[in-house]
């Protein structure tokens, strides 16, 4: 058998905690930010690029794999690690949150969903079980149970009822992942929190989440549009009635600014599209607030976006050089961007596992809001 999946809570900070993830593939350091990766790919990045900035885990989309090249064919190449170059940790999503978001659905029953895809229109279906089974295929580090994934604002007994599903969902995911010998394979499996924006129901989900016997456990529903204030205050009544032992993920997050706030409420673990994403569409994140490197102003500015950084994209170009590759739409404009951005997440991930790891979080927090607003 490998080594099993562990976590290490090192340090906290108030609520802000420093730890460590050991998975089939490497250490984590937490908290840590995810790249994402969703095709199998992180956008404009090579794989050691990614990892030369510090990044010890990519994410994987079981949606889009199991559409487009399947899971099937991964596993006979050798699985998702081997697939796209990448020798450290991977988590996968289950695909709850993409059917909700991408796909034509069609219908969900207890059984589980059946979705058309939105590439081809073509029928599928995806239960608990076929999504763990997918993701063993995959080989994915760590993996997330189903979950139904509904729109919010909705009212309560709406929420209360697919929050109870995940519940049962979570249950079949866990039963699905020891049988295909997860545990064995030090691979970890996360229950998600549901529950929408309504407290009690938040609380229920996460005390009865924590005793299934989850390798860590997951807050899904919130950065859906919800407004920041929202969000943090369901964190702030949602973390405290997670397991303190084990890793906690807040899906889908976020800016610098909403990953700084949710450290502070007791998060270890983020993923979210916005730097590689922003980077395709010449917004550049800095040390001193955003850039859109769109706008004129930056025609003639010899200045790199950050002349300290050791991140070439960001010491070695001119603004104007970024403004003209954006303007004429030139490749370059993404990798340049995205690497940049990349490079800023886990600058500041670093900075804020140093500030846990030395007693100075609540500082260090509040000198980058400080360093952001100048500008
Ligand atoms: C309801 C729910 C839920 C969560 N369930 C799963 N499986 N994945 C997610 C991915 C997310 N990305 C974002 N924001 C970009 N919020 C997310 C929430 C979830």
């Amino acid at each position: 058998d490998a080594k099993p999946f562990s976590f290490k809570l090192l340090k906290t900070d108030g609520m802000a905690r420093r730890g460590e993830i050991t998975t089939p593939h490497g250490k984590v350091r937490t908290p840590a930010f995810m790249p994402v990766g969703t095709q199998a790919t992180v956008k404009a990045m090579y794989p050691q690029q990614v990892r030369d900035l510090g990044a010890d885990v990519v994410l994987g989309n079981t949606y889009h794999l199991m559409l487009r090249p399947t899971a099937e064919r991964i596993a006979k190449l050798g699985g998702l690690h081997k697939f796209m170059g990448w020798d450290h940790t991977i988590l996968t999503d289950s695909g709850g949150f993409q059917v909700m978001s991408l796909s034509g659905l069609r219908k969900m029953t207890e059984e589980g969903v059946t979705f058309s895809s939105h590439h081809d229109g073509s029928k599928h279906f995806m239960s608990p079980e076929r999504s763990v089974e997918i993701q063993g295929l995959l080989g994915s580090d760590i993996q997330m149970q189903l979950d139904e994934c509904i729109a919010l604002p909705a009212e309560r007994d709406e929420v209360d009822r697919a929050m109870q599903l995940s519940l049962r969902w979570a249950e079949r995911s866990r039963a699905q992942f020891e049988k295909m010998g997860g545990p064995q394979k030090g691979q970890g499996l996360y229950g998600i929190v549901q529950g929408g924006d309504v407290p009690d129901l938040r609380i229920e989900s996460a005390q009865r989440l924590g005793e299934l016997p989850m390798e860590g456990y997951s807050v899904g529903g919130l950065a859906v549009g919800e407004p920041q204030a929202v969000m943090l205050k369901m964190l702030e009544i949602t973390t405290p009635a997670m397991p303190k032992d084990k890793p906690r993920y807040l899906m889908g997050v976020g800016t610098p600014e909403d990953i700084l706030e949710s450290v502070a409420r007791g998060i270890d673990q983020f993923d979210c599209v916005m730097p590689t994403r922003a980077g395709r569409h010449g917004l550049a994140y800095t040390r001193f607030g955003k850039v859109n490197l769109k706008n004129a102003r930056h025609a003639e500015d010899p200045r790199p976006l950050d002349e300290l950084s050791n991140c070439e994209a960001t010491s070695k170009y001119s603004r104007a050089y970024l403004h003209h590759l954006v303007r004429v739409n030139e490749g370059l404009a993404a990798m340049l961007l995205t690497w940049n951005n990349l490079a800023y997440y886990q600058y500041l991930m670093q900075g804020i596992r140093d500030a846990i790891d030395e007693g100075r979080f609540e500082e260090f927090r509040q000198k980058t809001k400080e360093d952001w607003a100048r500008g």
